[in-house]
């Protein structure tokens, strides 16, 4: 007798395959790796309604058989006949999701060309149908030449035909000559063919299909995408206000309260001047975060996001770097662990070397307080007309900052140490929908909470720490505190490397403990300060804003900005680059090129802003 036939289930990832695959084996199921590479190998026993037993196999998500993963490449491979102690497939089960009929139809083009024989199974087909999408399977198998079998794997629709039509599977007997098809004509008659398949479609549907025509469109689509930005900082700004001045009052009267209860003495100066106004002063922040987080979730939610990586696709190709790299370097706005660590998707090791080396450039949420308090101290709340506020677009030309410097960077690296050849990409766009209100205030919550908690854990740690250094010892009357304290010598000697970019004592205090985080510089601020004022009562009352306006000049101001913009002063994300690079060599690399950066950028920021007599 002959062996098993064996059949694979293969498609774009996504389409359904494994809920297919569970559904058709039930618990007949082996689970192993590929040899060699870690890819789950899946595969099970099948009995066809002829009563003939087959061996299935759950081939991972493919975009195309030109391989750009390891998980592409082993799903080539194994179609082909080629992957060493796998046979070749008898028949190929085509997996598609029928709400993304148009992308999907692209690989299975490709795969029909092989000549195998093969069955197509529409799934999804619940999905497409809530989303007013009625599909006409006779003229998918009229276009592709092979049955085509309507399903829903989840709810085992469909199974009995798609075993029917396995076992009369033969190779395909019509259509057009898909063989000579390129990638480009494929997602021309990929378009026809699912245009053509619409039996009905819903207004909602074409409302969704008019939405990506005008947010897709490669002129006016990042010309949206942008002034969208533009209003997510002003709203930062301007509706975050009236909650931090009430986490502000809050923070004062905790503070007035603590000093009146307790007796004079080194703890209470610890508790109030130490603990309430260094971590007090970054927890003000929390409105302000919340709500570019707010945005950013929405985006995510809605659809937008995907839409937007696909917008910057074309112009991180400009320097040398795929849609790949652009989710990794969106959640570095939010955090650049996270952000370093999704760089893991990215393929080619050189694309992903500079995307792990531009990812502390994007302005990550620990930065938003620093910003915040600088342009709040220093730049008016000046109206310029339309609602657009002064201090939201120089919060906006601050992010711009770090993303234009990204990008040279990355076009340096790209043609230097990193050379290599862009890799192509392609993405799933999600369908469009409305945020559900739970699961943004889910989301909204943890990431509110681990704010709070770095406030409360290392925030609070190094504040006290610095506010030690900056007690003892003693100052003898008549000197300042600052100047007599280990924290404040310890500073003299770097205030003589930055005082050609116009930082002051104090700020070369601040930059040493935020290397441990960098919102920590606003809290060091505002604990030297507040020690600095000593126990004078009028000046305990001044806030942090105005205490630096009396300090520092608008050049040092816009200097220290600069600063921020590109100063890695983040231990963990050293930390997790040379985790993901293994070694030393590239956390020291960026940490030597984004202090060289910062330096740079602040000295230059500086004189102009004097030259100009600002
Ligand atoms: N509503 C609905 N959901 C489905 C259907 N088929 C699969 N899903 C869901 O879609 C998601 C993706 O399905 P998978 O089976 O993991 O997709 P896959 O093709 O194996 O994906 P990769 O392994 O990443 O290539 C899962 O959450 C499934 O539960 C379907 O017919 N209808
Ligand atoms: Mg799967």
């Amino acid at each position: 007798m002959s062996r098993q036939r064996k059949i694979a289930l293969v498609g774009n990832p996504n389409a359904g395959k494994s809920a297919l695959f569970n559904a058709l084996t039930g618990a007949r199921q082996k689970i192993a790796n590929y040899p060699g590479v870690t890819v789950e190998r899946k595969s099970g026993r099948m009995v066809l309604p002829t009563g003939e037993p087959v061996e299935m196999t759950d081939l991972p998500g493919a975009y195309g058989l030109d391989a750009t993963s390891p998980d592409e490449e082993v799903t080539s491979k194994v179609i082909a006949g080629k992957f060493a102690g796998e046979a070749e497939p008898d028949v190929l089960v085509i997996v598609l999701d029928a709400s993304n009929l148009e992308q999907h139809l692209v690989f299975a083009q490709e795969l029909l060309a092989l000549g195998k024989p093969s069955v197509v199974a529409l799934n999804m087909v619940d999905l497409a149908e809530r989303d007013g999408l009625v599909l006409d399977a006779a003229v998918l198998e009229e276009e592709l030449g092979v049955k085509v079998v309507p399903t829903v794997a989840v709810r085992r629709r469909g199974l009995a035909e798609l075993g029917e039509a396995i076992a009369s599977a033969e190779s395909r007997h019509a259509g057009p000559g898909l063989t000579d098809l390129g990638p480009t004509e494929r997602r021309v008659a990929a378009h026809a063919m699912a245009n053509a398949a619409i039996l009905s479609e819903s207004k909602q549907h074409r409302l969704h299909a008019r939405l990506d025509q005008v947010l897709l469109n490669p002129w006016l689509g990042p010309l949206i995408l942008f002034a969208f930005l533009f209003v997510v900082f002003q709203a930062v700004f301007a509706w975050a206000a009236p909650l931090m001045d009430g986490l502000d009052a809050g923070a004062g009267w905790l503070h007035d309260t603590v000093k009146a209860a307790m007796p004079a003495g080194l703890v209470r100066d610890l508790l109030t001047d130490g603990v309430i106004s260094g971590v007090g002063s970054v927890v003000v922040f929390l409105p302000q975060i919340v709500i570019l987080f707010a945005f950013i979730l929405a985006m995510e939610a809605s659809g937008y996001m995907a839409r937007a990586a696909f917008l910057m696709d074309r112009l991180m190709a400009y320097v040398g770097l795929s849609g790949r790299s652009f989710i990794p370097l969106l959640s570095s706005f939010a955090c650049a662990i996270p952000g370093i660590m999704a760089t893991r998707s990215i393929t080619d090791p050189k694309d992903r070397l500079t995307t792990i080396l531009i990812a502390p450039l994007m302005t990550c949420s620990a930065r938003l307080p620093v910003y915040a308090v600088i342009i709040g101290a220093f730049i008016p709340n000046t109206n310029l007309g339309w609602g657009i506020g002064l201090q939201g677009v120089v919060l906006f030309g601050l992010y711009v900052a770090g993303i234009v410097g990204a990008m040279i960077v990355a076009l340096l690296l790209r043609s230097s140490i990193t050379k290599g050849a862009a890799s192509g990409f392609i993405m799933e766009m999600p369908k469009y929908q409305m945020p559900r209100l739970k699961d943004m205030a889910i989301g909204l919550w943890q990431r509110a909470w681990i704010f709070l908690r770095r406030a409360g854990t290392i925030i609070f740690t190094v504040t006290v720490v610095l506010w030690v250094l900056l007690n003892f010892p003693q100052a003898r009357p008549g000197e300042s505190q600052v100047d007599a304290s280990i924290a404040g010598k310890l500073a003299n000697g770097l205030a003589v490397v930055v005082e050609p970019i116009g930082f002051n004592r104090d700020m070369a205090l601040a930059l040493i403990p935020a290397m441990a985080a960098r919102e920590v510089a606003v809290s060091s601020l505002a604990t030297t300060y507040a020690v600095d004022a000593g126990d004078d009562e009028d000046q305990q009352a001044v806030e942090l804003g105005d205490r630096l306006k009396g300090r520092w000049s608008l050049p040092m101001a816009l200097a220290f900005l600069a600063w921020f913009v590109f100063a890695p002063q983040c231990m963990s994300t050293i930390a997790v680059t040379r985790r993901e690079t293994n070694g030393w060599k590239w956390p020291s690399f960026m940490l030597a090129y984004l202090f060289g950066l910062a330096y740079v950028a602040a000295g230059v920021t500086y004189w102009i802003a004097v030259g100009v007599g600002l």
